[in-house]
């Protein structure tokens, strides 16, 4: 159940008409999703989505609407919000913020191999190279504050070795997000949350292209080298172990440093970095299942995949 928001085709209309749009032909309540309401919207012009944003309040969104504006513009495959005609992107229905952006055509892949992890490496690099001239900034609220109140809480939740782990990590990447050498890296607005759910691939097995990347609502500035993580330990991931698949990784890397080299001390902190990244979900996940927003909603995600990826990740560090 995604449509906690119902949105009638007059009200659809009405918003359309605003954005310079011809009437909705189609309006399709989209399953998938849970944080926000998603329909997807046909009209002459092309393919919508239209979100209706259930928890972000509209001053929140600019940063991530025009961080998606950007790296639109920029060339690279994420959708552009439609604005209205004063340029806002932020726009209003049934009371609530919405936003219409570019529907991309394709499909998630949940086992990608080599090649989809190539193509995203690309994108990766690109997004990292195109945020150079992006000039808002909002820190990332899943960043080294919020860490630590997640954290004091998730300690109450374990015991025995996962609490250890928790206990060990917790003061490990405390240490490291004071160390001069982290400040130093390059950094910019990211993704932080680009997961295999949240791109999509269009066309013929095995020559499948990247259509787009979607979801920046967790973005925030933040180390290049921490969203490349992120993506390593989702996308490169063998899921039933939580160890990285070398193969995987180095096609992802290899085809990201091809548009963006790594510089040394990024190489060299890349294995400290994908354990803040594995530390990051478990902690939302662990929140998640302790505390869930709303029990009918939410289906939580299991926390100890991310206890696995990390233990791996601390045992077995691996190096580009
Ligand atoms: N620009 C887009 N083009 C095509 N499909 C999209 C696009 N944006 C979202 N979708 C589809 O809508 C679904 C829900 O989108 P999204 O993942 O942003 O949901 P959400 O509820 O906002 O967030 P979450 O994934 O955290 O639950 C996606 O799984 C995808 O199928
Ligand atoms: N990608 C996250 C959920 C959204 O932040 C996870 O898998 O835990």
């Amino acid at each position: 159940m995604a449509v906690y928001t119902q949105v009638s085709p007059d009200q659809a209309d009405a918003l359309l008409a605003r954005l310079g749009l011809g009437p909705q032909q189609a309006l399709v309540p989209v399953a998938s999703g849970i944080e926000n309401t998603n329909y997807f919207v046909s009209t002459a012009e092309g393919e919508w989505v239209l979100t209706v944003f259930e928890r972000l309040a509209a001053e929140q969104l600019p940063y991530y609407l025009r961080l998606m504006a950007h790296l639109a513009a920029h060339g690279l495959p994420v959708p552009a919000p439609r604005p209205d005609a004063s340029g806002g992107l932020v726009h209003t229905l049934a009371g609530k913020p919405a936003a219409l952006v570019e529907r991309l055509p394709g499909a998630p892949v949940d086992a990608p191999d080599i090649h989809h992890v190539a193509l995203l490496g690309s994108v990766l690099a690109r997004m990292h190279l195109a945020v150079a001239d992006f000039a808002m900034h909002q820190p990332n609220l899943r960043g080294p504050a919020w860490r630590a109140e997640a954290g004091q809480h998730a300690q109450a939740w374990l015991q025995g070795a996962p609490a250890e782990l928790l206990r060990a990590e917790l003061a490990f990447q405390q240490t490291l997000a004071d160390a001069p050498a982290l400040a130093a890296l390059p950094q910019g607005a990211v993704h932080a949350d680009l997961f295999r759910d949240n791109a999509l691939f269009d066309g013929a097995p095995g020559q499948e292209q990247l259509s787009g990347v979607f979801d920046f609502y967790f973005a925030g500035h933040d180390h290049f080298i921490y969203d490349l993580a992120v993506v390593l330990n989702d996308w490169c991931i063998d899921l039933d172990s939580g160890a990285l698949d070398d193969a995987r990784a180095q096609a992802l890397l290899q085809a990201y440093q091809a548009v963006r080299p790594l510089q040394g001390a990024e190489q060299r902190l890349l294995p400290a970095l994908r354990r803040a990244a594995a530390l990051r979900f478990w902690l939302s996940r662990l929140d998640d299942w302790h505390r869930p927003r709303d029990a009918q909603l939410l289906t939580p995600k299991d926390p100890a995949h991310f206890e696995r990826v990390l233990r791996h990740a601390v045992d077995q560090p691996w190096h580009p």
